[in-house]
């Protein structure tokens, strides 16, 4: 264990993601304790911008509705959070407020982070509250989000966060004290102290949830963060929820994963972690070219194929000609409707089907490129 982090120490603006398993007794209900003790902490840093991502919303929601663990369809996890995220909130707000301070809800999809305009009001959003003194306390939106457009773990919800609000941290607290390089309840189970890259992660066995049917995402989703938001520029803290206090003075706690990036300043880095988009189309060597070197958009003429099932909005991958994935982007039309379209130039386009037709297929402010 070194000295330390004077990273920390000099991070003005924090996200600190908390995880359902520290938030929720053995029965599996919110428990109230362990919320005050993480308010406890955060409260004395007044000095700081903090913004609280925290799960628990599903957890909570399960005894009051008579649920004995968490469903697995998600019509029912979809009530279970919708009743639990109210509880979760007043939780806070009564929590915080014995500080004299406010809690701001903030309930996000997939779709805020990527998409323009949402992207830019869950920003304003948040600087807004941070800047009235308010605690943003951030969750999913699960009660509306689907299976194709939701993250469905707040890890990587809490490194996009990070990303919006250009957070100089991120502290992902869990029910585990660190990285271990294999399940950590087997005896010999290492602590990773410190992460300077991907292959300081070779070898790393990462296990799934560790209570069944509390957490979701296990390590996989963790360190998944951990490289969205490093490779964006900001360090990340694993550790555990008892040592919330320790991480946020950086003393030597849990795992440390240096930042390898630039910061970025973009909406769509999102995208470039998006879990599997719902279709593709393939791009002629000069689409690609156009794309990759030339900074343009996607323009029908340059499709040879399509695949999948998606709907005007959604991300897809743009391929070449061998199936490698050259960038991802929003996509302006239906799957169905791009048959129709294929090979074929805008004015002609317009012509034809009318004006509405006139439109690149991925506008470039819309589309990322993927590195090989
Ligand atoms: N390599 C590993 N290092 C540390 N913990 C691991 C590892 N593999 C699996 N885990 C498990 O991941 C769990 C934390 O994930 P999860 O239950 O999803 O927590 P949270 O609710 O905090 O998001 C730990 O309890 C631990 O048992
Ligand atoms: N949005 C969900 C969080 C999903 C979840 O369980 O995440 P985590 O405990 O961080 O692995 C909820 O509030 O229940």
């Amino acid at each position: 264990m070194s000295g330390v982090r004077q990273d920390v120490v000099d991070a003005r603006r924090i996200v600190v993601k908390i995880g359902s398993s520290s938030l929720t007794t053995a029965a599996g209900g919110l428990d109230a304790d362990r919320v005050d003790a993480l308010v406890d902490v955060l409260a004395k840093h007044q000095d700081r911008e903090i913004v609280l991502v925290s799960s628990g919303a599903i957890a909570a929601g399960l005894a009051p509705l008579g649920l004995l663990r968490r469903p697995t369809d998600l019509a029912r996890q979809q009530a279970a959070a919708s009743v639990g995220q109210g509880l979760l909130l007043a939780r806070y707000t009564a929590s915080f407020a014995r500080y004299g301070r406010r809690v701001g809800q903030v309930l996000l999809t997939t779709y805020d982070t990527s998409h323009r305009v949402h992207f830019r009001n869950a920003r304003r959003t948040l600087e807004q509250l941070l800047a009235m003194g308010a605690v943003p306390v951030v969750n999913e939106n699960d009660a509306v989000a689907t299976d194709e457009i939701r993250f469905g773990d707040n890890d990587r919800l809490a490194a996009l966060v990070a990303h919006v609000v250009r957070a100089d941290l991120l502290v992902l607290l869990s029910d585990v004290d660190g990285l271990y390089d294999g399940d950590p309840r087997r005896p010999g189970a290492r602590k990773l102290a410190t992460v300077d890259g991907p292959e300081d992660l070779a070898g790393v066995e990462l296990g799934s949830a560790g209570r069944a049917g509390v957490g979701t995402g296990g390590m996989v989703t963790k360190v998944e963060a951990a490289r969205i938001a490093t490779g964006d520029g900001i360090p990340v803290v694993l550790t555990s929820a008892v040592h919330v206090a320790d991480a946020l003075a950086g003393r030597a706690t849990g795992t440390w994963f240096r930042a390898t990036g630039p910061r970025s300043a973009g909406r769509l880095l999102w995208l470039a972690h998006a879990s599997s988009p719902r279709g593709g189309v393939t791009l002629d060597a000069g689409a690609v070219r156009a794309i990759t070197e030339g900074g343009g958009s996607l323009l029908p003429a340059g499709i040879t194929a399509v695949d999948g099932d998606f709907t005007a909005g959604e991300p897809i991958e743009l391929r070449d000609e061998t199936g490698r994935t050259v960038a991802r982007g929003l996509v302006n039309f239906d799957a169905r409707e791009i048959p129709l379209l294929i090979g074929r130039s805008t004015r002609e386009l317009a012509r034809e089907l009318g004006p509405d037709y006139e439109r690149e297929v991925v506008h470039r402010d819309d589309l990322v490129l993927m590195r090989s």
